[in-house]
C-alpha cells in the first residue's frame, strides 16, 4: 500500500478531484430517496406542487450523481494510468540494474509478467480503489442510518440481510482467494513456454516438436482456463445470492409493514425509500466484493513488483550519470588475477578454482580448454558481470575491480559473448551501444575491423539497415561480426572475445587478428578460442580443465611442456581453419 501512496503522491490534485467527485456522487445517491418519500406523501395527498418541486430536486441530484460519476471515473482513470506507467518505468529501470544472477533467479519470463500483467492488475486496483474506497463506506453507513431513520422498527431486517450477505461472500472469497495465487504462477509458466518456443522456433520445427510444444502449451492454457473459470463461476454466483437475500429482506419488510399500515398509513410512503436504501446497502456490499477481488489480485501483483523494486543491486551505489566515463581511470599497467575461485550462486561446486595470472597493458591472453572448463565464466568475471568467491581478486594496477565504479569498468571493457546478441533496430543503433557519440567514420572503421564491411555496404541503406527481432535476418557469422564491431567501436582498454570468431572463415579471422595486433596495440586482449590458431600468437596462453589452470605459457612453451595442450593442438592439426 505504501508503494501506491508513494507513486500516487505526484498526482495528489487529480486524486483529490476524484475523491471529491466520489463523495458528491455517494451523497447524491443517499439524498435521492428522501425526495422520493416526499413525492410519495404528496401523491397520497394529491399535492401537485410538492410533487413537482420534489421531482425537480430528484432530477437535480440524479444529474449531480451522473456528472460527479463521470468526473470521478475520468480522473481515476488518468491517475491509475499515470501511476502504473511510473511504476512500470521504475521496475524496468530496476531490472536493467540487475546482475546476471538476479535475472537468472527470477527468470526473464517471470520478469516480463511482472512488468506487464502485474502492472495491469495494479492499474485496475488503483482505478477501483479510487472510485470505491470512499464511496463504499459512505454509501454503506449512510444507507443503514437513513434506512433505520426511515423505518426504525425494521432495523433488525437490515442487519439480518447484512449478516447473510457477509457470511455467504466470506465463503465465496475464501474459495476465490486460493485461485488468485495459482493464476499468477500459471501466467508465468505460460509466458516462459511461449518465449522459449518462439525463440527456438527453428529447433522446434526441425525436430518436429510442434505437436509436443502445442500439447505442453495447451495443458498450461487449460489449467489457466480452469482456474479462471472457477473464479468466474464463484464471482457470478455472488450476484444472484446477494439478490436472493435482498429480495427476502424486501419481502419481509413489506409483510411486516402490511400488518401495521391501517394504524399508520404514512408508512406507505416510507416503504419506497426503505427498499431503495436496502438496495443501496446491497450495492455497497457488491462494490466491496468487487474491490476485494481486485485487491486480492492487485496486492499479489503489488507484492511481486515490490520484491523487484526492493532488490539490492550493484548500481544503486554506482550511478552512471555521476561518473566521468570519458576519462580512462585504469589499465595503465597490470591486470592481475589472484587466487580467483568462483561458484555460481545456486551451485554446490566451484566452477573456477584458484586461478592466478597477470597481464601487462596491450598484451594478449589466449584461453583454451575442454568444454565446460569455465572459460566463459572467467570472461564474465573479467567483465565484472559476476564477482569471485571470497578471497580471490581481480585487480588493475593493484586496485580491486569491484572497488571501481561498475560504469567506468564497463565503459573501458569490450566483451563479445559466445552467443552474439543484437537488438531490433538499425545496425547503427546497435553499434552505438559501444559508443553513443561515435561518428559515422568511427562506426565504419569498426565495421571494417570486424570484417563486416562487405555485407553492411551491400545493404542499400548501409548502417541504417534494420535488424529484425532476435536478429533473424542475419546469419551467425554476420551477427558475430557486428557484435565484434560493437565492442571495437568503443576502443576498449580490455577486450574479451569469447569464441567470438568461431563463425568466421579462416581468412576473415586472420584479418581480425591482424587488425587487433596493429590498430589495438594499447588494448589488452583476452581471447577464448576453440581453435588454437586463434590464439597461437598470444603473449600467454592458459589451458583450463575443470576450472583449474593446467598449463600456461606461450604456444611454443606449451607444446613442449603441456600434454593437454599438445593433445588439443594435434587433434586440430590440418583441419580447416588452421591457417598458419
Ligand atoms: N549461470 C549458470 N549457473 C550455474 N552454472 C553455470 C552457469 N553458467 C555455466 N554454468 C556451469 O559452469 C561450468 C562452466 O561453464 P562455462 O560456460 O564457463 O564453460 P566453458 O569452458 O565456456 O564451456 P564451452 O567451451 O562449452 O563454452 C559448466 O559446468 C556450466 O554448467
Amino acid at each position: 500500500m505504501g508503494l501506491l501512496v508513494t507513486y500516487a503522491k505526484p498526482y495528489w490534485k487529480k486524486v483529490s478531484v476524484t475523491l471529491l467527485a466520489v463523495v458528491l456522487m455517494a451523497a447524491s445517491t443517499l439524498v435521492q430517496p428522501q425526495f422520493l418519500e416526499k413525492m410519495m406523501n404528496a401523491i397520497i395527498k394529491d399535492d401537485q406542487q410538492v410533487i413537482l418541486q420534489n421531482g425537480f430536486f430528484l432530477l437535480f441530484f440524479a444529474l449531480v450523481g451522473i456528472i460527479s460519476g463521470i468526473t470521478g471515473t475520468y480522473f481515476a482513470s488518468q491517475v491509475s494510468q499515470s501511476v502504473a506507467a511510473d511504476i512500470r518505468l521504475a521496475e524496468y529501470q530496476k531490472i536493467q540494474s540487475f546482475s546476471l544472477q538476479q535475472v537468472q533467479d527470477y527468470s526473464s519470463a517471470n520478469l516480463v509478467v511482472r512488468l506487464t500483467n502485474d502492472i495491469n492488475q495494479v492499474q485496475q486496483l488503483v482505478m477501483q480503489a479510487l472510485q470505491m474506497v470512499i464511496r463504499v463506506p459512505i454509501l454503506f453507513i449512510g444507507a443503514i442510518i437513513l434506512a433505520i431513520w426511515t423505518l426504525p422498527s425494521l432495523w433488525w431486517i437490515i442487519f439480518l440481510m447484512i449478516l447473510c450477505i457477509v457470511f455467504s461472500s466470506k465463503r465465496l472469497f475464501a474459495m476465490m482467494g486460493r485461485s488468485f495465487g495459482k493464476i499468477q504462477k500459471l501466467i508465468d509458466q505460460n509466458n516462459t513456454l511461449a518465449q522459449e518456443n518462439l525463440a527456438g522456433v527453428r529447433v522446434v520445427k526441425s525436430f518436429n516438436q510442434q505437436g509436443q510444444e502445442e500439447a505442453t502449451f495447451g495443458k498450461n492454457t487449460d489449467d489457466l482456463t480452469t482456474v479462471n473459470r472457477t473464479i468466474g463461476y464463484l464471482f457470478n454466483l455472488m450476484f444472484p445470492i446477494f439478490m436472493l437475500i435482498s429480495y427476502a429482506a424486501i419481502a419481509g419488510a413489506l409483510l411486516l409493514i402490511s400488518t401495521t399500515i391501517k394504524e399508520a398509513p404514512d408508512q406507505l410512503a416510507k416503504i419506497t425509500p426503505f427498499i431503495t436504501y436496502l438496495n443501496q446497502i446491497l450495492m455497497a456490499l457488491l462494490m466491496l466484493g468487487m474491490i476485494s477481488t481486485f485487491a486480492s489480485r492487485g496486492f499479489v501483483s503489488l507484492k511481486r513488483i515490490r520484491a523487484v523494486l526492493e532488490e539490492k543491486t550493484d548500481s544503486e551505489t554506482d550511478q552512471t550519470d555521476k561518473v566521468d566515463l570519458k576519462t580512462p581511470t585504469f589499465l595503465t599497467d597490470k591486470l592481475s588475477v589472484n587466487k580467483l575461485s568462483f561458484t555460481y550462486p545456486n551451485a554446490k561446486k566451484p566452477v573456477l578454482q584458484d586461478l592466478s595470472f597477470t597481464l601487462s597493458a596491450g598484451q594478449t591472453l589466449g584461453i583454451v580448454g575442454s568444454t565446460g572448463s569455465g572459460k566463459s565464466t572467467l570472461a564474465l568475471l573479467l567483465a565484472r558481470l559476476y564477482q569471485g568467491d571470497d578471497g580471490g581478486k581481480i585487480t588493475i594496477d593493484g586496485q580491486d575491480i569491484h572497488k571501481l565504479k561498475a560504469a567506468v569498468w564497463h565503459q573501458n571493457v569490450g566483451i563479445v559473448m559466445q552467443k552474439p546478441v543484437l537488438f531490433s533496430g538499425t545496425i547503427e543503433q546497435n553499434l552505438k551501444m559501444g559508443k553513443q557519440d561515435a561518428s559515422e567514420e568511427e562506426l565504419l572503421s569498426a565495421v571494417e575491423a570486424a570484417q563486416a564491411a562487405d555485407f553492411v555496404s551491400a545493404y542499400p541503406d548501409g548502417l541504417k539497415h534494420e535488424i529484425s527481432e532476435r536478429s533473424a535476418n542475419l546469419s551467425g557469422g554476420q551477427k558475430q561480426r557486428l557484435s565484434l564491431a560493437r565492442a571495437l567501436v568503443k576502443k576498449p582498454r580490455l577486450l574479451i572475445l569469447d569464441d567470438a570468431t568461431s563463425a568466421l572463415d579462416a581468412r576473415s579471422e586472420k584479418r581480425v587478428q591482424e587488425v587487433l595486433a596493429t590498430d589495438f596495440v594499447q588494448t589488452t586482449k583476452v581471447i577464448i578460442a576453440e581453435k588454437i590458431t586463434s590464439i597461437i600468437h598470444a603473449d600467454q596462453i592458459l589451458v583450463l580443465d575443470e576450472g583449474r589452470i593446467v598449463g600456461s605459457g606461450t604456444h611454443e612453451e606449451l607444446l613442449l611442456k603441456s600434454p593437454f595442450y599438445q593433445e588439443i593442438f594435434n587433434s586440430q592439426k590440418g583441419k580447416e581453419g588452421n591457417h598458419e
